[in-house]
């Protein structure tokens, strides 16, 4: 597969979610664009991107758009696990999210530096204090991180993570981290967000 920029991947991501409630068999550029609001054009440039060899003249078919964005994501590969780092309000939050059930995501482990939370806390995944973080990672053969520590510890953390395998972090702290070319920094973050909607409405 072709090398896909961050935000046409960012789109197709987006469409393989709008795809999974889309009925007909076939998709055209047009109304991809009608729901989502990219134009037409990009649609069309994004999905050249993907392994497809259906013309783009009658519309794209659905089922062939699906198993491409599938190989992107892979999402047939088995499920790929992930942790949550730091269980104070926001990663407790996160503990009792139902939103990956469906996906190949798992959470398999929890982990915080203050072990009255990973005693205290109620989880369907096992909690372990941060000392242990490394092997529990290697031996659980984790590859992505949900990272909802202090601002301070996100750094320290992320290098730990990057060093023993982990591919991914979701950072929800407001930390701009800096991490090896081979590990991947997705920001979750309302502030940011509210920060690039107001730089855009402004222009
Ligand atoms: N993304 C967003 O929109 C958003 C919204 C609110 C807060 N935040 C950020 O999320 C982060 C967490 O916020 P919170 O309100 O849950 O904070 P919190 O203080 O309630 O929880 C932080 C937790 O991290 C643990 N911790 C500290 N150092 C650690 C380490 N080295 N290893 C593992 N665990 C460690 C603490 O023991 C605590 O349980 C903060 O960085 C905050 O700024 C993000």
């Amino acid at each position: 597969m072709k090398e896909i920029p961050r935000p046409s991947k960012r789109r197709l991501v987006l469409l393989k979610r709008l795809l999974s409630e889309y009925e007909e068999k076939t998709i055209t550029s047009q109304k991809i664009e009608s729901l989502t609001g990219w134009s037409a054009a990009v649609v069309r440039r994004d999905i050249s991107l993907l392994n497809i060899h259906c013309g783009a003249s009658n519309g794209y078919k659905v089922c062939e758009l699906k198993a491409s964005l599938d190989e992107l994501m892979d999402s047939d590969s088995q499920e790929q696990k992930c942790c949550i780092v730091g269980l104070g309000r926001m990663g407790q939050a996160l503990l009792d999210n139902t939103e990956l059930q469906s996906s190949q995501f798992r959470i398999v482990a929890g982990f915080d530096s203050n072990v009255n939370r990973t005693e205290v806390l109620r989880s369907v995944f096992p909690l372990h204090p941060t000392t242990i973080l490394e092997s529990v990672i290697q031996s659980e053969k984790i590859e992505y991180a949900i990272l909802s520590v202090e601002k301070e510890e996100a750094q320290p953390i992320a290098t730990r993570l990057s060093s023993c395998g982990i591919k991914g972090i979701v950072n929800y702290t407001p930390c701009v981290l800096t991490v090896p070319h081979n590990v991947e920094v997705e920001n979750v973050c309302l502030l940011t967000a509210l920060e690039t909607l107001c730089a855009q409405s402004s222009k």
